[in-house]
């Protein structure tokens, strides 16, 4: 029988996220021999899944089920488990997301296998399986052998491209049954709170907001900024420690990792714990009063300056140019 690889399928604001195409380049990379299958787990996922027969797989799974419906660690967890033991695969793949983080420790433990967390790059060499990863805060990178047929993977965003669609579909469909036990926690209800920035992951223009924002005042600006150049707001620890925004649009080791066309970091030092997640960003403009802060090393362009005078000239000279970029 072949080996089988299975890429647990992610939803932002229900449809299939980038990760999830990230996920089936990196399982093209591990496939050898083996089949690639793509599990949808949700309530009525069939159109999902006839949509996504045009993408490099070999067969989608289909798990359906009530307490699926929305992520929920208990229901997910449980029904992997069961998936686990009607499919027995080698190698289960998945994001190092918010989702991926959350189950992927607990069912390592629970089936005893290793779990190779928020890894960067996969490579054969002699048939020898290596994989790389951030550790120590992102200092350093740790090269690993794998030395265990089955395993558990969660890759970093956006270091591997999405997997593009091809014109024919030529992969299977089919549904597999997992029995959920009603007594564990059910999921009743979600609450968007109001500050949370929604996918950051996908925005081609964020602006950073560090400590050096110091108030309400100063992230108002920052909203002010992003408002005005069609951008989405992420956030440095510094700021998140301010209280004026929500944890949740954090940025580096701890928060999100994001891949914009446009970085503009705002009173941010450049702590690695920070750097980690925004130093894919094509172009880094950073906005310090401070001319040795380490963000400035990372940069494109440095603005050395108070961000409370800098930002609202940007935004003057945005809204009625002065200077002609030929
Ligand atoms: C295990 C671990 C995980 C972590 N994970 C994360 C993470 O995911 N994300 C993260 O961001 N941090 C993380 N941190 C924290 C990280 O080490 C830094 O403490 C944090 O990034 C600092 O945030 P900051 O740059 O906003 O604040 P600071 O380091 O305090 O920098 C503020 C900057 O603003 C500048 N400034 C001040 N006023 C102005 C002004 N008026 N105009 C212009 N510039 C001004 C200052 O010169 C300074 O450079 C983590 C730490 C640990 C130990």
């Amino acid at each position: 029988m072949k080996d089988k690889i299975i890429i647990l399928g992610e939803y932002q604001q229900d449809k299939i996220s980038s990760i999830t195409l990230e996920c089936i380049s990196a399982a093209k990379q591990l496939q050898g021999e083996a089949e690639i299958i793509l599990l949808l787990m949700g309530e009525d996922r069939k159109k999902d899944a006839c949509e996504l027969q045009q993408y490099d797989v070999d067969q989608i799974v289909l798990v359906e089920h009530p307490l699926l419906s929305r992520f929920s660690n208990e229901p997910y967890a449980k029904a992997l488990l069961s998936v686990w033991d009607q499919l027995n695969p080698a190698i289960l793949l998945w994001g190092h997301t918010d989702i991926g983080k959350a189950i992927s420790p607990y069912l390592s433990e629970k089936l005893d296998i290793p779990l190779y967390s928020n890894v960067e790059s996969v490579e054969y060499n002699e048939k020898r399986l290596f994989l790389t990863r951030p550790v120590y805060s992102g200092k350093l990178i740790e090269k690993i052998e794998v030395n265990t047929p089955t395993f558990f993977l969660t890759i970093k965003p956006k270091k591997w491209k999405a997997s593009q669609k091809k014109l024919e579909r030529n992969c299977t469909i089919r549904s597999l049954k997992v029995k959920i036990d009603k007594s564990i926690p059910t999921l009743i209800g979600l609450e968007q709170k109001k500050q949370q920035t929604l996918n950051l992951e996908d925005a081609k223009i964020i602006v950073g907001a560090g400590r050096g924002i110091q108030n309400e005042e100063g992230f108002a600006l920052i909203n002010q900024l992003a408002k005005t150049i069609g951008g989405t707001v992420g956030v440095s620890r510094g700021a998140v420690e301010l209280g004026v925004c929500d944890a949740s649009m954090q940025l580096g080791q701890t928060g999100k990792t994001v891949a914009p066309d446009l970085y503009i970091a705002c009173g941010i030092s450049g702590a690695i714990q920070h750097l980690v997640g925004v130093t894919s960003a094509k172009t880094i403009i950073a906005i310090n009063k401070d001319p040795h802060a380490p963000i400035f090393e990372v940069a494109d362009y440095a603005i050395v300056g108070d961000l409370f005078e800098i930002i609202p000239a940007l935004m003057k000279e945005w809204d009625n140019p002065t200077i002609e970029i030929s």
